[in-house]
């Protein structure tokens, strides 16, 4: 699902009107028929009071025509015009005729007036300010989203949260905390990140039939990343086929008392189909894996508790390497030795990010390709500090591009960033925040690459699956009993729900 930019949407909007040939306020009543039917699809009819707050521009607008449409259908409502601006455009005045019309007179709230009282079991939809902000609110506007954050009703924004930019940062305590967004097309970029993505307690996108052809020729930097589009990354298993078709992975790492770390990358390799699977640790390690997981192989360093050697005579279709290994002097000195030698692809995660921030020259003897998977923290060591979410995924572009690497920046959404493009996960649950859960990761991206998927594939499709085994484990113990091996668990339902279950789009968890 492409992640346009607001530019991009009022183009794609512009196109439409001329080539369906109808006005922009028929596009209005679209776009807003299809707020009122997600509504009245769940309120059915409810006595429930709904206070619309309203701007002056064209999310305004849609506001009032929700109104009106509900106001046809007996809810009970109260409207308001939030004036921060004379400027009000044409399809705002043409709906508050129309709402006029049927008799409804909304409030006018200006700077110094008296805000309404709003019950707990209330619901408040706010179509204050949508794509158009360009500038901070007036201090008075911040007071009264500030007033609606405090509310306990529900609040729904339409199209997004106002007060948000949607191209740059937002300076904290300048938006609507909505529980709910629903937005016009398609999501929206800071709907995804740390910073904004809190304001949005859930989304749903609703189409308002912008022109298809139009949309899908615009070039985008993201992509939301839905089931549909994997499906068809997805490779079945042919009948004669034999453990070698499928790869061999190396996972290499631990250290004394991180031994479970490569337990749960390897396991995790194997439950993701990598046809063989060999881990590489240190001495201190053989015995308690070989008895944990029977199915893998085992290479051991000649060091008891660290890696200090790293040679093999192994010729694995793909390493991953990092977790629980450690940063000592020895161990560094056998990683940068290892990179000058080695050829075959990588997935660095954990402390293989570390070495490489510690010693950046080693970034350049990384195979073009390699994938890291750094959690903020060590995204940071690798990247240099950022500003905000916008100059991190600037950096992040420059980093990947630099270094021909592909940079998965985990987290609640979790981006794939490749050269110029992005790639946004949609799966994945607060439950995942724990120990373990990226040494799983890992695991599931090196058996990707071990089974032929190409690195970028394998990265989107093991990001993806790896929070849908997530998600389907938190559905059976909830978030607080989440574990890493659970999450292993699940890999092979995660597998076969890409194929068998048909896969919600546009609609998605939130930022809280
Ligand atoms: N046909 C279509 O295009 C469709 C559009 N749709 C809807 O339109 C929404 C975008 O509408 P919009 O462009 O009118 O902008 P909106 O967000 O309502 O803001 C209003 C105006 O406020 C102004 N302004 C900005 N910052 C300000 C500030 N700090 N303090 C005071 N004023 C400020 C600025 O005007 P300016 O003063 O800069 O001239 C701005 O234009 C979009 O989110 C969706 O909901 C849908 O109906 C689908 C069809
Ligand atoms: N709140 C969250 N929502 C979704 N996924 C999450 C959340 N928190 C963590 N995760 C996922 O869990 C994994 C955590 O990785 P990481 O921090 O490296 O863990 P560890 O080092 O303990 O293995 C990442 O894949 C991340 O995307
Ligand atoms: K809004």
């Amino acid at each position: 699902m492409k992640i346009y930019t607001a530019q991009q949407i009022y183009d794609a909007d512009k196109f439409t009107i001329k080539k369906q040939q109808i006005t922009s306020a028929m596009l209005m009543e679209r776009a807003a028929t299809e707020l009122f039917n997600w509504i009245h699809e769940r309120l059915q009819g409810a006595p429930v009071l709904i206070h619309i707050f309203c701007g002056i521009g064209n999310n305004g607008g849609d506001g009032l025509v929700l109104a009106r449409h509900l106001q046809d259908h007996g809810y009970h409502l109260k409207v308001y015009i939030v004036d921060y601006s004379k400027n009000r455009s044409e399809d705002f005045l043409i709906n508050l005729e129309r709402l006029k019309e049927r008799k409804v007179w909304p409030t006018v709230i200006e700077k110094g007036s008296t805000l309404p009282e709003i019950g707990n079991e209330d619901i408040v939809v706010e179509a204050i300010f949508g794509l158009g902000l360009s500038r901070p609110p007036a201090d008075w506007v911040l007071q009264l989203f500030d007033y609606l954050n405090t509310s306990k009703a529900f609040k729904v924004s339409v199209d997004i949260p106002s007060g948000l930019y949607t191209d740059r940062v937002t300076p904290e305590q300048q938006a609507v905390e909505a529980d709910f967004v629903l937005t016009f097309q398609a999501p929206k970029l800071i709907f995804f990140l740390p910073g904004t993505g809190k304001y949005i307690g859930n989304w749903a996108a609703l189409d308002i039939g912008l022109d298809q052809e139009f949309l899908a020729g615009r070039e985008t930097t993201y992509d939301f990343v839905v089931q549909s589009e994997l499906r068809p990354l997805y490779r079945e298993r042919e009948k004669f086929t034999h453990k070698g078709t499928y790869g061999h992975s190396l996972i290499i790492g631990g250290s004394y008392g991180k031994i479970g770390a490569v337990h749960l990358s390897a396991r995790a390799c194997l439950h993701s189909g990598s046809g063989l699977v060999t881990a590489y640790v240190p001495s201190c390690g053989y015995i308690p894996l070989q008895t944990a997981i029977p199915e893998i192989m085992l290479l051991t360093d000649p060091a008891e508790q660290q890696i200090e050697k790293l040679e093999f005579e192994l010729e694995p279709s793909v390493i991953g390497m990092g977790i629980g290994m450690g940063t000592s002097e020895a161990t560094a000195e056998a990683f940068s030795a290892f990179l000058k030698r080695n050829k075959i692809p990588l997935v660095l995660d954990a402390d293989a990010l570390n070495l490489l921030s510690a010693d950046k020259e080693l970034l350049g003897d990384i195979p073009p390709g390699s994938v890291l998977t750094p959690h903020p923290g060590e995204l940071k060591r690798l990247i240099g500090s950022w500003e905000d979410d916008f100059d991190k995924l600037e950096k992040a572009h420059a980093f990947s591009k630099k270094y021909d690497c592909i940079l998965v920046i985990k987290g609640s959404h979790t981006f794939t960033i490749y050269g110029e493009k992005g790639y946004i996960n949609s799966t994945g649950n607060p439950g995942m925040a724990t120990g373990g859960s990226g040494d799983v990761l890992t695991g599931v991206i090196t058996a990707l690459i071990a089974q032929g998927y190409e690195p970028l594939q394998a990265t989107v499709l093991g990001v993806f699956l790896h929070g849908r085994a997530g998600d389907i484990a938190a559905s059976e113990w909830g978030y607080e009993a989440l574990s890493a091996t659970l999450i292993i668990e699940k890999m092979g339902q995660a597998f076969r729900s890409l194929v068998s279950e048909p896969g919600k789009t546009g609609e998605s968890k939130g930022g809280k």
